[in-house]
């Protein structure tokens, strides 16, 4: 049941619309997964697929699904070939832009939807740096960067401010996806549902004033700045961005193309706004196949200076000592050289991205790319590591076909029997790497994570 202030409110906005509006909440609600171009292309992908399939108009790799398919069950979620995504979400990465080798954050990023598609444009090139201020959501955040086999993002936990004292205009584009009231996902999550108030609005608006602020400190003169709601809720769409103008005069609102059924944001729902808040961009679910959305897209002013400033400097290489492990294990088992800065956490070895910051004083749960720990005597690829690698990065390659039991088996943590040389061996299903085992005496040792272990 929606909210009665909400439905008055949501009929004072759209008028003649409103009826439109509220039969959408009988459609059946839309599906949809994100092809990662880190693991596939849709050519590739689309010949094979296991699903019905049908594109999702502004998102490069975004196709809706149909309701008896289930994408997350399917191997290739664990191998990390799609990201299961709601349509209209993937909107606000799109219009980022982003372009391998730039310097881009992603402020409030867990789960990681738009993190791992942000991600997937820069190709391994550059630095991402994607943070969560809930501790738990971050770690969700972490493991959704390591399933997508990411090498160039860093994970943070932290609050904007913090991060805004660590970053002066370091970052080329950012990405706000705000914490909001929820109103467009009613139809997904009865929780926000449950929880909506004006009062909420009200709080969230407030927030998101304080976050945009932190952002706009750690922009280029000259970049680019994504907002992004989920909320019908004008104090918190055009309303925000109107107060945000009004604070800072060196940003401006960019008019880009729209993808049909998308909409402009309203000045008149606003107070004060300016008349360019129509080159904002709504999404209403009786208008395209999606949820309710907001976005704006932001420019920077040039001021022709350079203030470009990270705490610390860059992050310095470890000892030579602390390589070599993992220089012996991949002069053994891989054909490719990562490019990089060896960082350790205690016995963890990670390839941070070539242009990393000093990160001391911030909470990093993941400072690039694990590649996996020195134990006594020999190196143990990390899970990560798997994930990041293609069959022909590797030396040893075992393929598992993704509708085989074998697969199930190997996702349940079994060992297998299997020919071949001793050695560590890349698992693949279908050609995309999920894991590692080790050959030895004809038993392939299951080295699948403990905790990704499933019952299927
Ligand atoms: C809309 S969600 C982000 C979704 C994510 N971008 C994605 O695509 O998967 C907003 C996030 O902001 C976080 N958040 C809550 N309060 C915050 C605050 N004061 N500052 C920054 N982030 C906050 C929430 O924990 C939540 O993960």
């Amino acid at each position: 049941m929606l909210p009665q202030e909400f439905e008055t409110r949501m009929k004072q906005m759209l008028g003649a619309e409103y009826e439109a509006f509220i039969q959408s909440y009988d459609k059946e609600k839309q599906q949809a997964l994100r092809l990662n171009p880190l693991k596939t292309t849709a050519a590739e992908f689309l010949k094979q697929a296991p699903f019905t399939l049908r594109k999702v108009p502004w998102a490069e790799e975004g196709y809706y699904y149909s309701s008896t398919d289930t994408p997350g069950k399917h191997p290739y979620h664990d191998a990390g070939v799609y990201y299961i995504q709601e349509p209209s979400a993937m909107a606000p990465a799109e219009y980022l832009e982003a372009m391998p080798g730039e310097k881009i954050l992603d402020l409030c990023a867990a789960p990681g939807g738009k993190s791992t598609q942000i991600a997937g444009k820069m190709n391994g090139e550059g630095l991402l740096l994607c943070n969560e201020i809930h501790p738990a959501r971050a770690k969700i955040l972490s493991e959704n960067i390591e399933r997508m086999g990411i090498v160039n993002a860093i994970v943070t936990n932290e609050t904007p401010e913090h991060l805004a004292e660590h970053f002066v205009e370091y970052f080329d584009k950012i990405l706000v996806d705000a914490p909001c009231s929820g109103e467009g996902m009613f139809r997904k999550n009865e929780i926000a549902c449950m929880e909506w108030s004006m009062e909420n609005v009200q709080n969230c608006a407030m927030r998101q004033d304080k976050i945009l602020d932190h952002a706009a400190g750690m922009l280029k003169a000259g970049g680019r700045l994504v907002y992004s709601t989920c909320t019908f809720a004008p104090e918190e769409n055009e309303g925000s961005i109107s107060r945000f103008l009004n604070r800072h005069s060196e940003f401006e609102i960019l008019t880009v193309e729209k993808a049909e059924g998308m909409s402009e944001g309203n000045p008149d729902w606003a107070l004060d706004a300016a008349e360019e808040i129509r080159h904002t961009i709504r999404l209403f679910p009786h208008k395209l196949d999606g949820e309710g959305h907001y976005l704006a897209i932001l420019h920077k002013k040039e001021d022709g200076i350079g203030r470009a400033y990270a705490k610390g400097g860059m992050e310095r290489e470890i000892t030579k000592d602390l390589i070599k492990p993992y220089l012996a294990f991949a002069e053994e088992n891989l054909n490719k050289q990562q490019e990089g800065v060896y960082i350790a956490f205690g016995d963890q070895i990670y390839l941070a991205p070539v242009q990393t910051p000093a990160l001391k004083g911030l909470k990093v749960l993941r400072p690039g790319l694990h590649l996996g720990s020195n134990k006594k005597n020999r190196f143990e690829p990390s899970h990560a590591l798997a994930l990041a690698l293609k069959p022909e990065d590797v030396r040893h390659v075992y393929d598992l076909a993704s509708d085989s039991h074998e697969i199930r088996a190997y996702l349940n943590g079994q060992s297998f029997t299997a020919e071949g040389e001793k050695g560590w061996y890349l698992i693949t299903t279908d050609g995309y790497s999920i894991g590692w085992g080790k050959l030895a005496g004809g038993m392939m040792k299951n080295h699948y994570p403990k905790g990704l272990r499933k019952n299927m």
